[in-house]
């Protein structure tokens, strides 16, 4: 398979804890898939994207991508965070134009970057919110521009970090749905962490389900056969669907049931 983004015998071990988090973790993406990463709460899942991210150095093993070791952070790994990490004092507008400024901006002349800022807010159709503050629009506008600020940087690789954690089910529904057409639009890889299984189901390629913490590892991982373009309502009876979301609840529930949950 295409190694374009290599997890080899991760393992991740913080200073003061006498047990990893993380134990040879073995992955490989490939380029412009969509990655969604599950467990439960605690065995390592940020731990996981922080070290993709380039903010946190393995303790063993590393992450490789288009062949370059990865040893911190960097523009071709772009993060969104459950919580909106939007300058205040900028429009939408202004906040992506400043990361694209910092990114790409050396190689493009001043009316090319404007085209470019114009372009992905309307890929998360936020043109007309574009010169509002952060807080004069939703939570779900304020996730919408924070995606299209991790996009306007051009990165190889959408690092999700549970996006949509913090929105009601409807705003939720509707950012994942914005979600796939990007990913359809601009072939980005994506690796996303999620709590949501059906989330996991409707986004992704593959489920990379981890087992519990410490020492976690990946459990299990699950290819996600349904044809793209999906169609949440179309797949809500659609037994390819209802089978993935059935391995994966198996998984969490039977097989690695919530250690929090069965200690209480
Ligand atoms: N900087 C740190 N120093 C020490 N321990 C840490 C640090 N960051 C995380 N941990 C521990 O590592 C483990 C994994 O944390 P992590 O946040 O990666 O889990 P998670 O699967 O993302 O959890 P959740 O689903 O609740 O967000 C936890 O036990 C956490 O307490």
């Amino acid at each position: 398979m295409d190694r374009f983004l290599d997890i080899s015998r991760l393992s991740i071990q913080f200073p003061r804890s006498a047990v990893p988090v993380l134990r040879q973790v073995d992955l490989q993406i490939a380029r412009g898939e969509y990655v969604a990463v599950i467990g439960h709460s605690g065995c390592g899942k940020s731990t996981l994207l922080n070290v993709i991210a380039g903010l946190l150095p393995p303790s063993a093993g590393g992450v490789v991508l288009e062949g370059k070791e990865i040893d911190g952070p960097g523009p071709d790994r772009a993060v969104v965070f459950q919580n909106h990490s939007l300058l205040p004092w900028l429009t939408c507008y202004e906040n992506i134009r400043l990361a694209v400024d910092q990114t790409v901006g050396r190689k493009m002349s001043k009316a090319e970057r404007h085209a470019w800022v114009m372009e992905t807010l309307a890929l998360v159709h936020m043109t007309p919110a574009k010169d509002k503050r952060p807080a004069e629009i939703s939570g779900g506008m304020k996730q919408r521009i924070g995606i299209a600020r991790a996009l306007s940087m051009r990165p190889k690789v959408l690092l999700l970090d549970e996006p949509f954690g913090a929105l009601d089910a409807l705003t939720r529904a509707h950012l994942q749905d914005q979600v796939m057409e990007i990913h359809a639009a601009r072939g980005t890889t994506v690796v996303m962490i999620t709590h949501d299984v059906d989330e996991a189901v409707l986004l992704s390629d593959r489920i990379v389900m981890l087992t519990n913490g410490p020492n976690a590892t990946v459990g299990e991982i699950l290819k996600v056969e349904l044809p793209r373009p999906r169609n949440r309502l179309a797949l809500a009876a659609d037994p390819a669907f209802v089978a993935a979301r059935t391995a994966v609840l198996e998984f969490l529930h039977a097989r690695h049931a919530n250690p929090a949950m069965s200690a209480a």
